[in-house]
């Protein structure tokens, strides 16, 4: 890439009304979704529906950090929510098709737990730091970020080098996280991510978070493991992984420079 150039991820376009599985439309946007996964474990995804919910959603966020929350604030973030995790299981549904390990996606739709949270972001004071959020990955399985229009967050390439995303906004960006990685062997790499603030304005994001659910033992696929292919990763339950990280001693490890791969310090073979 050139150095003039700014480095982008891939955008895709979930917008067409066609989008089925089975159908031609369905298999490009397929190959578009694992070649970006591949290279970033993040792309954009466009996706026009979470138009007609902009506005309402961010004056629900500007409002909630300020106010108790009202029922049709609830609701808009509710609709959100469901606009949201549809688009969650197309994608899940098409990298499980990209593997051929689509008889898994009724088992990990059962055991997914969704958790919608809101994030605020000041506008940094004059001479703060504009680090609003370290480097890190995301430990749960798939991430889906909607912001305002104040960019700030960044990816991390293989070769080291941050990405600044500049979402559209009909758009959502999209992130592997640790435990998706995990499953799949390490087929598709979670990014490293952080939020840098700049400017003048505040920043708000919604973030979709997929992880699995307490009880449920996320174990490599028999398919993704052989000769040339060992198996990375111990069979763990995520809620347990959850409330090792959180112990004090290793929040106190975190803080002390801590994992930017937690999941993966946590189950590594
Ligand atoms: O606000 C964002 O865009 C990123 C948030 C994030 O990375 C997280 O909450 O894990
Ligand atoms: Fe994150």
């Amino acid at each position: 890439m050139s150095s003039t150039t700014p480095a982008m991820v891939p955008v895709i376009d979930f917008s067409n009304q066609n989008l089925k599985p089975g159908s031609p439309e369905w298999d490009l946007v397929k190959s578009q979704v694992r070649e970006a996964l591949g290279e970033y474990g993040c792309f954009e995804a466009l996706f026009d529906p979470i138009l007609e919910l902009r506005k309402a959603v961010f004056a629900a966020l500007q409002e909630a950090f300020d106010l108790p929350l009202q029922t049709k604030k609830l609701k808009t973030l509710a609709s959100f929510t469901q606009l949201a995790s549809e688009l969650q299981k197309k994608i899940l549904e098409m990298i499980l098709e990209s593997f051929g390990l689509e008889k898994y996606m009724d088992e990990l739709i059962d055991s997914a737990s969704y958790q919608l949270r809101v994030m605020k972001y000041e506008k940094p004071k004059p001479n703060d730091s504009t680090h609003a959020l370290a480097a890190h990955c995301d430990s749960n399985t798939m991430s889906l970020l909607y912001q305002n229009e104040v960019n700030g967050l960044q990816i991390q390439s293989k070769d080291g080098e941050w990405i600044n995303m500049k979402p559209s906004p009909n758009s959502f960006i999209v992130l592997i996280g640790e435990s998706l990685s995990v499953w799949l062997n390490g087929r598709l790499p979670s990014p490293p991510h952080r939020v840098m603030m700049k400017g003048n304005e505040d920043r708000y994001s919604l973030g979709l978070f997929t992880r699995p659910r307490g009880g449920y033992i996320v174990k490599v696929p028999n398919e993704l493991v052989d000769d040339n292919n060992p198996i990375l990763f111990k069979p763990h339950d995520y809620e347990e992984f959850l409330k090792f990280y959180y112990s004090e001693i290793t929040q106190a490890a975190v803080k002390s420079g801590g994992y930017i791969a937690k999941l993966k310090a946590y189950c590594s073979v």
